[in-house]
């Protein structure tokens, strides 16, 4: 089991503006794509932030990882302020596919692809990768800087960039938020291929209820527990 969640929970804001995400129970398996879904504010990218070890939970129950062969009880590392253990974790095993695409603006997305490879000591050349820069058509503006292009663009080479060291764990916000219905077929076509010939497990904040569940993907969805303010939401599969 890469990811094991018992009694996840954050908050912030004070009084009647506090804002809780509840996480009772949560299981992520090696492989496995989950979609996060919920009402706009409800939360989805506060729980990436949480489970991409971005943020830190105000109570655990357990919090545990396991990927490579190397288990981590995230709740203590958090505890204990191991704060290099948590980046380590993050950059070596997780790959982030944020709202903004976070490429760094001085490197072209050839070396934003690069940098990541170099940095873990991978080779160079790989013919997986490759394949996702055909299968996302990233080809064409390989050697621009991220400011030369579109926010689609953009938002398809972070995609690659996030895939490029084959990480054990790949959080997507809104990952197709602005690409065609075309493309954003091909990048969850890629995420699925993605996970099934690699093992890495996908969680994915998304609006596109229709399109995760035709393609049969899981759902954690959430619940709002405060009709009246909807500032706590549960979210459960
Ligand atoms: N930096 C922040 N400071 C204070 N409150 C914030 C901050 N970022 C988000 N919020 C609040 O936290 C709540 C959850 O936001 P979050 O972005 O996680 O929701 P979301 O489900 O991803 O929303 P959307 O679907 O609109 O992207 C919202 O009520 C939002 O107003």
């Amino acid at each position: 089991m890469l990811l094991d969640i018992e009694g996840l929970s954050y908050s912030r804001g004070q009084g009647d503006q506090c804002f809780t995400v509840e996480l009772p129970s949560f299981q992520l398996q090696p492989g496995e794509l989950v979609a996060i879904t919920g009402r706009s504010g409800s939360g989805k990218s506060t729980l990436l932030e949480l489970l991409g070890l971005l943020t830190a939970p105000h109570r655990t129950e357990r919090f545990r990882w396991r990927a490579n062969g190397y288990r981590q009880d995230l709740d203590r590392l958090w505890q204990r302020r191991r704060h290099g253990t948590l980046s380590s974790i993050r950059g070596t095993s997780m790959g982030f596919i944020l709202q903004t695409s976070g490429l760094l603006p001085f490197l072209s997305v050839a070396g934003n692809l690069a940098l990541i490879r170099r940095a873990l000591g991978l080779p160079k050349h790989d013919p997986d990768l490759d394949r996702m820069i055909e299968c996302l058509d990233i080809g064409p503006f390989l050697h621009k800087k991220p400011s030369q292009l579109s926010v689609g663009q953009q938002q398809r080479a972070s995609i690659v960039r996030a895939l490029a060291h084959h990480p054990a764990l790949v959080l997507a916000d809104e990952p197709t938020s602005a690409l065609d219905p075309n493309l954003g077929d091909a990048v969850m076509t890629l995420l699925l291929e993605q996970a099934r010939s690699h093992g890495i497990s996908v969680l994915l904040a998304t609006h596109e209820v229709d399109r995760v569940e035709t393609l049969g993907i899981g759902r954690l969805d959430g619940s709002n527990l405060h009709p009246e303010t909807g500032f706590a939401w549960r979210f459960g599969r």
